[in-house]
């Protein structure tokens, strides 16, 4: 279990270690900062360590002074009021001084050749967007050659939600203090933070402070499925149903059935709205297709995935007002939370319903659902999926890179794995298809959706690993993919 923490238990985390550690955090921090560099970086190489005007600057300071001892070049670029500095970070700008070597205000022309630059401009102080001046430093910084390792955070990163400010810096590696903080891992944190080195500063965060939440990896979902014994049969694996399917969108069914049975549901039975719907699937034989309203006839179904084709057709939403008014857990996707956003008869039924509820909202979907734009929804990703869950007391997972997967009582994780191979029609339509099978064989639906969202990421990593896309990875190849990550996840018997 990796351990994320709000940028507020961070400070909070900052005021009480700072007692149990019995030093000043800022020279540990640039002294993890020094460490790790002396191990990946040859004695006696240029250095370029960049300053802001806040504490995120004092480790930059830190760690040059200790850097210049070790016997680096350094090239120190304070770009702060040396006046306006926290207590902390004066005292690092003064030793640097001491040490006798200059400031520079503006980067050397033309610039050299650094093997490095050390990023501290802003870490988890940033709390506006950054004005043109600043915006015009990071895109000097992100110019130069060399590989960039952020202090913290990339500078113009928000640590909370992982939205740009502005600008931000494309760093090669980050080095984070005491915690992980959410913005590193989902929106644009991925791909500003680059590698993640946690450096905790010599405190145990964990007995210090409770964590808001989690990064989910292959370890945390490991063993939720438990060995099938040999005297199984079909029906202790579920009988999932997928309602969807209108015409022209029948693949997007298909696809979610596929991926139940692959990720062994017992049964798979697709209920498919367009009334010239194949009766039979040739490529997966063993889906047996049927009208959607016959659905609601099978006594053998143990849950229901609505939403793969759906679309918004009277008979739609007829299916989906059935479907909320069974017992059976749910998964919701696509148009069937459309039409949820579409109907407050069918929100307020989702709202009162007792059964298990997953929800697999794409950033737009979920925007439709708040009432929110789209941009307002990944401005916070942590704050809608909160409000999401809050508002229909659901399990839910808001897709996107760094999947937000929220439980109905607010516990939450974000997924690590997956890559933009992901970025691609049908994909959805596979996920909604695998928290069905998950559901299906017993699992809760927060642990069908953090094993899901982790197992379609992590196929998806698997295929890139073994030389398949990213580009023109089809959500096809991430069901077999899919169904080889989990083998590795069960539990032996
Ligand atoms: N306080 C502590 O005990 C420790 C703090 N640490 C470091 O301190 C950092 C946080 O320090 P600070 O709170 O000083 O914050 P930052 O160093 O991130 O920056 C805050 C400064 O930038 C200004 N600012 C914010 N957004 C701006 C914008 N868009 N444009 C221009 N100026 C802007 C603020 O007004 C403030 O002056 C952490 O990220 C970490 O790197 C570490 O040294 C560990 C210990
Ligand atoms: N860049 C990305 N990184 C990680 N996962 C991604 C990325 N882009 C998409 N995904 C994942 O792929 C899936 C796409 O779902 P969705 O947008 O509903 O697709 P569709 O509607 O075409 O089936 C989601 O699980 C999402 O989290
Ligand atoms: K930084």
């Amino acid at each position: 279990m990796t351990a994320v923490y709000h940028v507020e238990q961070i400070r909070t985390l900052e005021s009480m270690g700072a007692t149990q550690v019995g030093q000043p955090l800022m020279q540990l921090a640039g002294q993890a900062v020094a460490d790790w560099v002396r191990s990946h970086v040859p004695t006696g190489q240029r250095i370029l360590c960049v300053a802001g005007q806040g504490n995120n600057g004092g480790d930059a300071l830190v760690a040059a002074r200790l850097l210049k001892q070790a016997g680096y070049q350094i090239d120190m670029l304070f770009l702060g009021q040396v006046a306006t500095l926290p207590p902390d970070a004066q005292r690092a700008w003064q030793d640097w001084q001491a040490t006798g070597q200059p400031c520079l205000t503006a980067l050397p022309s033309p610039a050299p050749s650094y093997r490095i630059v050390i990023d501290g401009l802003f870490g988890i102080g940033l709390n506006r967007p950054l004005d043109a001046g600043w915006m015009a430093w990071v895109d000097q910084l992100n110019l130069l050659a060399a590989p960039k390792l952020a202090l913290d955070v990339p500078s113009g990163l928000c640590a909370k939600t992982g939205a740009v400010l502005g600008r931000a810096v494309h760093a090669k590696w980050t080095m984070t203090f005491i915690g992980l903080k959410p913005g590193l891992l989902t929106h644009d944190g991925p791909d500003h933070a680059g590698e993640i080195i946690m450096a905790p500063l010599g405190l145990d965060a964990h007995t210090l402070l409770a964590p808001a939440g989690r990064a989910l990896h292959g370890a945390d979902v490991a063993g939720l499925l438990a060995p099938r014994l040999r005297n199984s049969h079909k029906g202790l694996f579920g009988s999932v149903g997928v309602i969807g399917g209108a015409a022209g969108m029948v693949g997007a069914a298909l696809l979610a059935g596929r991926a139940a049975l692959k990720l062994g549901a017992g049964r798979v039975t697709l209920g498919l709205l367009d009334p010239d719907a194949p009766r039979v699937d040739h490529l997966q034989p063993e889906l047996m297709l049927r009208h959607a309203e016959d659905l609601f006839h099978l006594a053998h179904l143990t849950c229901l995935a609505v939403g793969p084709g759906l679309g918004k057709s009277a008979d739609a939403v007829h299916a989906l007002d059935l479907a909320l008014r069974t017992p059976l857990p749910l998964v919701l996707d696509a148009d069937a939370l459309n039409l949820i956003a579409d109907k407050p008869d069918l929100a307020n039924q989702l709202a009162t319903r007792q059964g298990t509820t997953v929800l697999t909202p794409h950033p737009a979907e979920a925007g439709r659902l708040l009432g929110w734009q789209t941009a307002a929804v990944q401005a916070d990703r942590l704050q809608a999926a909160t409000a999401l869950a809050e508002h229909f007391g659901a399990d839910l997972v808001l897709k996107g890179c760094g999947s937000i997967c929220m439980s109905c009582q607010g516990e939450w994780c974000i997924n690590t794995s997956g890559n933009p191979g992901l970025a691609s029609g049908g994909q959805g339509d596979v996920l909604a298809g695998v928290v069905a099978a998950l559901l299906g064989q017993g699992l809760s639906g927060f642990d069908a959706v953090q094993l899901a969202v982790y197992l379609h990421g992590a196929a998806a990593d698997k295929l890139v690993t073994e030389g398949l896309g990213p580009v023109g990875l089809t959500a096809s190849e991430i069901i077999d993919a899919a169904r080889a990550v989990l083998r590795g996840l069960t539990k032996r018997g």
